[in-house]
């Protein structure tokens, strides 16, 4: 059994950790934080977890987390790379949900969190955590920057068309059109999450510019081996779960001859959590509620030069909490899908 501690335990993320890891056969929750609810057991703050989880939350000081064999980090930017380095000196493998060890360059790191990285030799050292892109990385690393919820869908959504420095698509007027539930604000109270202001509502946010908008490019960079340019227009839904992407490539000279659906069948064939719809297929939101699969569908409307690739996932599973799951899997050897073989809730 792998020993799990969770830092940040009472958070969406966090919680959904908790609910993946209490039906997860290979692994246990052994510590827990809240520094607000410590003492309180898990059971009594979130009775769907009754009879499932039995610790209680403890301070981030008083968990023993340097007896875990891995840690989460499902907390705010910031926390992980203050902590990390304690626990791997003791030999505990992190994985950081936040955007501690996404961002490779710690001037942007700075630039787009507005604090500077404390350890950027951590930082280089730090695996990104997309199993689809860097699943061999993964396995041998004892540190991960977990993807982002919106980076998730944009890259997944992307790398048929970009990987091994394809040409198939124009990579400096890449645009995705991105819709989120409000749970991808987290737990905490804030105005704009309140039911009545998100509810009955829908607005776009951070046109002018989104701490995500570098992480994609970084990502979708390394996946071409060449700068990728890319606008990202993030918008609020009055859901509770999912992401919604909508992104538009247009198509090279080179491209026009190819059959996307194929390459998009053919890439992902192996891949346990990503589902390429029928063609003409449009996704929703609620096919992958509480599951760590993406689904994708790729069209070509009038069979013209502009490609639109529409992906789903639940922000909290493969967006957040399932992904890194999948990657704990990675890192320890075990089958990718322990514990995440989770059907998803319909309605
Ligand atoms: N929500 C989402 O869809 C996604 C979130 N993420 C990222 O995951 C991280 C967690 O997000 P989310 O669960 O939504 O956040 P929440 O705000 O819901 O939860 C944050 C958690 O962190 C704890 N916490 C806050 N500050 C500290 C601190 N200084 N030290 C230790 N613990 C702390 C809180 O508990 P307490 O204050 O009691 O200690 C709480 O349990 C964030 O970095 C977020 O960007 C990533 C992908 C998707
Ligand atoms: C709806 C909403 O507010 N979403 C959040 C992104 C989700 C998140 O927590 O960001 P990370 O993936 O970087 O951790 C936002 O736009 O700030």
């Amino acid at each position: 059994m792998i020993k799990v501690g969770i830092v940040g335990g009472t958070g969406y993320t966090g919680v959904e950790l908790l609910r993946l890891l209490a039906g997860h056969p290979l692994a246990r929750v052994t510590a827990v934080t809240s520094r607000k609810e410590a003492g309180m057991p898990v059971a009594e703050m979130f009775p769907s977890l009754r009879g499932r989880v039995d610790v209680a939350f403890s301070t981030p000081e008083e968990a023993k987390l340097t007896e875990c064999d891995v840690v989460f980090f499902a907390t705010p930017h910031g926390v992980a790379m203050a902590q990390a380095r304690e626990l791997l000196d003791a030999g505990v493998k992190v994985i950081d949900l936040a955007a501690d060890f996404r961002l490779k360059d710690p001037a942007e790191f700075q630039r787009w969190y507005a604090m500077e990285h404390s350890c950027t030799d951590l930082l280089a050292e730090a695996v990104y955590g997309l199993p689809e892109v860097n699943r061999e990385a993964i396995k041998q690393a004892r540190l991960i920057g977990m993807a982002g919820c919106y980076p998730t869908s944009v890259q997944l959504g992307l790398l048929p068309l970009l990987e091994g420095g394809k040409q198939l698509i124009d990579t400096q007027t890449l645009i995705a059109d991105c819709k989120s539930g409000v749970s991808g604000a987290g737990r905490k109270a804030e105005v704009g999450t309140l039911f009545a202001e998100a509810g009955d509502n829908f607005k776009a946010y951070g046109v002018k510019g989104h701490r995500h908008s570098p992480e994609i490019e970084q990502g979708l960079s390394v996946i071409h081996g060449a700068p990728v340019k890319l606008t990202f227009v993030p918008h609020l839904t009055p859901m509770i779960r999912g992401i919604h992407s909508t992104i538009y490539a247009r198509l090279t000279p080179e491209g026009r001859d190819t059959d996307f659906q194929a390459l998009f069948e053919a890439r992902y064939a192996g891949e346990a959590f990503v589902d390429v719809l029928p063609a003409g297929s449009h996704p929703e939101t609620r096919s992958v509620r509480g599951s760590n699969t993406a689904r994708i569908a790729v069209h070509r409307p009038g069979n013209g030069d502009l490609l639109v690739i529409l992906v789903v996932e639940d922000n909290l599973v493969k967006g957040a909490s399932g992904q890194a799951v999948q990657v704990m899997n990675l890192m320890f050897g075990l089958p990718e899908d322990a514990g995440l073989q989770v059907v998803p809730l319909l309605p």
